[in-house]
């Protein structure tokens, strides 16, 4: 049995589908049913459930977006750093192998030689770096704490994309913004990050960071062009001039545009695709929402 926190989420869902296509049982409760910021109720749970492993989709991102956090900051906390915490507690007692995901937030644009993070990098954007989101200070604290617990994978996941239009969708997110700005990202399929993030535990690969993103790095007018050439969008986008209008006109706080790399995946035979190879083949597989 697999436990699945967090099933009713966004990321969450599509770890769900990743375990159903494997026929694997799963059990995800819901908010109702376990509040994960309590122990005795985590404890009970894996005590019931005896989990061949747990995925912990948990964690407040804000609506619509990380500008929110800054105004809920405790609950940030909670479910981004504490939820990790009990977790780890009550895991590592038992020695119970589970996924957390993270996010590649954590960094801002690429190591001073140019190249892209990897999984050795120490986090550029947590506390102690006064431009970095009060999200992202969360996250980088979560793995820091989750670096001790050796049964514990760190999934970090990077502005999810797939072929499924939602809210939380980054194509989704470029065709409705009224203005866009221009950064180069590292971004993740969402069905291949769940896909992945469930094959490193099913093949047991040893607990620490996996930067689960596809290789590679795309500019926004890249993906405002994609999405125009497959027909999804007639729009003419307008760009911000520069990232200080972006933070006077629409947002709060500094996003941590940057690169990975998903070199450690791909030797341990995990490759994900590269990420202009996975863009074209979900928007040939676009589906609107109704
Ligand atoms: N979405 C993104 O762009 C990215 C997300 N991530 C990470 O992925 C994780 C999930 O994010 P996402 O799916 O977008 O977020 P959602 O808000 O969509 O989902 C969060 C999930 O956590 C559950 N939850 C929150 N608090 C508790 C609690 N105390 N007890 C039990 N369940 C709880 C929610 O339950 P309920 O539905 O009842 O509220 C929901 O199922 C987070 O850790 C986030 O940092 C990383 C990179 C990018
Ligand atoms: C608000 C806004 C953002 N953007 C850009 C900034 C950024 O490059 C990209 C995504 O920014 P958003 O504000 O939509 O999303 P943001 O909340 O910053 O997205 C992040 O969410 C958290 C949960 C993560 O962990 C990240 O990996 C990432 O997915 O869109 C615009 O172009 N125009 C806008 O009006």
């Amino acid at each position: 049995m697999i436990l699945l926190l967090g099933g009713s989420g966004y990321v969450g869902a599509a770890f769900a589908r990743a375990l159903n296509e494997r026929g694997l049982e799963v059990v995800a409760p819901s908010r109702q049913e376990l509040d994960a910021a309590n122990r005795d109720q985590i404890a009970a749970i894996v005590a019931k459930v005896k989990p061949r492993f747990v995925i912990n989709a948990i964690g407040y991102t804000g609506r619509p977006n990380i500008d929110s956090t800054e105004r809920e900051k405790m609950r940030c906390l909670t479910e981004n750093t504490v939820v990790p915490g009990i977790l780890a507690e009550v895991l590592g007692e038992r020695n119970i192998p589970w996924g957390h995901v993270s996010s590649g937030c954590i960094f801002q644009g690429t190591r001073p030689d140019g190249a892209p993070f990897t999984e050795e990098d120490a986090p550029n954007f947590p506390f102690g770096y006064p431009e970095a989101s009060w999200y992202s200070r969360t996250k980088a604290m979560a793995e820091i704490m989750l670096r001790d617990y050796s049964n514990c994978l760190i999934w970090r996941l990077r502005i999810p994309f797939d072929e499924f239009d939602h809210p939380r969708n980054y194509l989704t997110k470029i065709m409705r913004y009224e203005r866009l700005l221009e950064v180069t990202n590292t971004i993740s399929q969402l069905q291949e990050f769940a896909s992945v993030s469930v094959e490193t535990l099913l093949r047991g690969l040893p607990g620490g960071t996996y930067n689960v993103t596809n290789p590679g790095a795309i500019r926004t007018s890249e993906v405002a062009e994609a999405l125009r050439r497959a027909g999804l969008t007639q729009k003419d986008f307008v760009f911000f001039h520069d990232e200080a209008e972006f933070l006077s006109d629409s947002a709060h706080v500094r996003r941590a545009s940057c690169q990975l790399s998903s070199a450690k995946l791909a030797s341990l035979g995990l490759p994900l695709r590269p990420i202009h190879e996975a863009l074209d083949w979900t928007l040939r597989n676009w589906k609107w929402a109704r």
